[in-house]
């Protein structure tokens, strides 16, 4: 099996608007199996727009204008996700890969019970199962995310922010994809509720060996969960090196010039989740 699950090259977006915004240039990147790959950036710099572009969910005015993207499934297939008809590009994507957006939480139908949200998940991805066999994956999940299953009745309201959040991470769970995409996904929440999750996060992946690509501007918490980072500047990804190499020796300019922009960085480095 490839060490490389996910090869993005020569990959650039733009905008068409008036007048055109190059929001993504050329960028190549490899992102290995079962790594948690951090992209890091300020506002603007892109980030969102090529986690969204290389599982093609752009909408216009976004305009993919040069770059590849493969797949290496686990079943040994190389798959150029560019060359996918649309319904295969949705089966794709809730097979292989998994999204978490920023205040996912609230995506959450607040009139039906979280198993039930859970369930139909199986019931509309694995119509094979049955009732009873979908029952136990969701209890299963449940309990994964640390949520519990005693949980399976509640109602998104009667769950606190963090909760809902988890019950989320399940949802990107139950397919067991090979990579989740997690855009700010923890950024609501307070710190020790951000932190028990991204904990429960890096060891879901050493589980159950998928990867992750983890967005946010908030760099000293890619530093400690994450394996490498991407810093994105303009579009570009100017620095992609392990997290300690960043945090130790980082090369490029901008790199400690976002480095610096954090006061808490300055101090003692917190406890690595990973
Ligand atoms: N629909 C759009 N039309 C025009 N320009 C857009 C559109 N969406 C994004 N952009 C521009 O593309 C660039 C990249 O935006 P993107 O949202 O990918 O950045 P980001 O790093 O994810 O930012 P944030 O951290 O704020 O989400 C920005 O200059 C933004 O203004």
């Amino acid at each position: 099996m490839s060490e490389t699950l996910l090869s993005v090259q020569d990959f650039s977006v733009v905008y068409d608007v008036d007048p055109p915004v190059e929001a993504v240039k050329n960028v190549s990147l490899d992102l290995h199996r079962g790594e948690i790959l951090g992209l890091a950036g300020e506002s603007g710099c892109g980030k969102t727009t090529l986690a969204y572009g290389i599982q093609r969910l752009l909408k216009p005015p976004a305009v993919i204008t040069s770059g590849s993207v493969l797949f290496n499934d686990a079943s040994g297939e190389a798959i150029d996700v560019n060359s996918l008809d649309a319904e295969e590009m949705r089966r794709f994507r809730w097979d292989k890969i998994s999204m978490v957006f920023q205040g996912a939480m609230n995506a959450l139908n607040p009139v039906v019970q979280i198993g039930r949200q859970l369930e139909d998940v199986f019931e509309v991805h694995r119509p094979e199962m049955n009732r009873r066999q979908r029952l136990a994956e969701v209890k299963e999940l449940l309990e994964l995310v640390k949520v519990g299953e005693q949980r399976i009745r509640s109602y998104p309201h009667e769950l606190s922010g963090g909760m809902r959040q988890r019950v989320m991470i399940a949802m990107a769970l139950a397919l067991r994809p090979q990579l989740m995409v997690m855009d700010e996904p923890t950024t609501a929440l307070d710190v020790l509720v951000q932190r028990e999750i991204l904990r429960q996060i890096s060891q879901l992946r050493r589980q159950f060996g998928f990867s992750v690509i983890f967005i946010t501007h908030d760099l000293p918490l890619l530093l400690e969960i994450s394996d490498r980072i991407a810093i994105m500047k303009d579009g570009e990804i100017v620095e992609l090196a392990t997290a300690e190499r960043i945090w130790n020796d980082p090369r490029d300019e901008y790199t400690r010039t976002l480095l610096s922009s954090f006061p808490r960085l300055t101090g003692e480095k917190g406890v690595l989740v990973r």
